[in-house]
């Protein structure tokens, strides 16, 4: 049976404070800007850190707290990092045994266990190669059941498919995603790539310098992103306003002087004033040199800060009238019609079913 990880920690140095749970045999992911954090979690529930206030558990177990510190060694946890760390001059299966044979394991146990695993990843056919011998992928896939087999109670990923190349990386993708679940463990996921968040991960956690921003199942928070990053991330525009405070019960919130009417998802009526969070897809938004005829609604002047191509479409980086960021994705013909350049005032347009209204919280 996984077990919670409970982090309730603050490191003073590094002006890191949070509050977070890894829920029982889920895999979690952690992301945030640089510098948010997430290494110092990773490193509070591997040991390598000690909190200087709150403390860390597994279940009703205390690995770290003002009293007592579980060393890295005695925790049951597996890491498997960036790069596989390897013992280059032992074999595959002995490379794998040995973190079963450290956890008191004899040495036929040990190597039974150690095959059983790299038959689970695909590797057995390389179990008398040298660890020097191996690809980058190979490594990092016998670097993952070097990790599984200790039947850890908690696995730490740290950005694990950051080195490979995009096909191999893809691969080892799939396997993760195959063995994650059947380990039953309780997992950490750092990552950047959107990628791995929705095939990988259950939840998420969300820190920003040093603080938890946003935490829960993963389609709940992207689905509705509260912050810029979380936004990016799921690859939707977010503005943020306040409910109009003459009229909320219309869905119109001000980002600065400009009305966004959306529909709103409650779960109350919005309150004039409130802080709102308006969110919609880059290729929702039409762009114009005059402003469009026809419908009023959710037309804004926007400013172009630059253009990306993108294969079919073409990406259009811009500026609303208060500063705040939104992108429109147009097709190429239609980028080509406006002929766009940095500095150019355009009118977006975005129809109001297009839009989705929510609290801040
Ligand atoms: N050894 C250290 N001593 C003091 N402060 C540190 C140390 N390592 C990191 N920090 C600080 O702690 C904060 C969190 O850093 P951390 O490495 O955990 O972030 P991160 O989210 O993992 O970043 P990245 O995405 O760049 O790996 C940062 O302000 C960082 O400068």
């Amino acid at each position: 049976m996984a077990d919670d990880v409970l982090i309730t920690a603050a490191i003073d140095a590094r002006q890191f404070d949070v509050d977070a749970t890894l829920a029982a045999g889920r895999v979690t992911a952690i992301v945030g800007p640089n510098g948010s954090g997430k290494s110092t979690l990773v490193g509070l529930v591997s040991g390598e850190l000690r909190p200087d206030r709150g403390s860390v558990s597994l279940g009703l177990r205390v690995l770290s707290d003002a009293a007592a510190h579980v060393p890295t060694h005695r925790r049951p946890i597996a890491l498997l990092a960036q790069r596989p760390l390897l013992f280059p001059h032992l074999d595959v299966v002995d490379n794998v045994a040995f973190g079963v044979r450290s956890r008191g394991a004899g040495k036929t146990e040990a190597r039974e266990r150690a095959l059983r695993e790299l038959d689970a990843v695909g590797a057995a056919p390389l179990a008398s190669r040298r660890a020097r011998a191996l690809s980058g992928g190979e490594a990092q896939r016998v670097a993952l059941a070097r990790a599984l087999a200790t039947d850890p109670a908690i696995v730490l990923l740290d950005e694990p498919l950051a080195s490979l190349d995009v096909a191999t990386a893809g691969a080892m993708r799939a396997l993760l995603a195959e063995r994650l679940p059947a380990c039953g463990a309780t997992v950490a996921l750092v990552t950047h790539d959107p990628l791995d968040i929705w095939t990988l991960a259950d939840d998420l956690v969300c820190l920003e310098a040093g603080r938890l921003v946003e935490s829960g199942p993963i389609a709940d928070v992207l689905a509705r992103p509260r912050t810029g990053f979380l936004a990016d991330l799921s690859g939707v525009n977010l503005l943020e306003g306040t409910a109009d405070p003459h009229d909320p019960a219309a869905n119109g919130v001000l980002v600065g002087d400009d009305r966004v009417l959306g529909l709103w998802e409650g779960p109350e009526d919005a309150v004039g004033g409130q802080h709102v969070m308006a969110t919609f897809a880059p290729s929702a938004v039409a762009l114009f040199r005059t402003p469009p005829a026809g419908s009023p609604r959710n037309t804004w002047g926007v400013r172009v800060v630059d253009v990306d191509p993108r294969g079919a479409t073409v990406r259009v980086n811009l500026t609303v009238a208060n500063g705040q960021r939104l992108s429109a994705d147009l097709s190429a013909p239609g980028a080509a019609a406006l002929s766009l350049a940095p500095g150019d005032q355009l009118h977006a347009q975005v129809k109001a079913t297009q839009v989705f209204l929510y609290p801040r919280h």
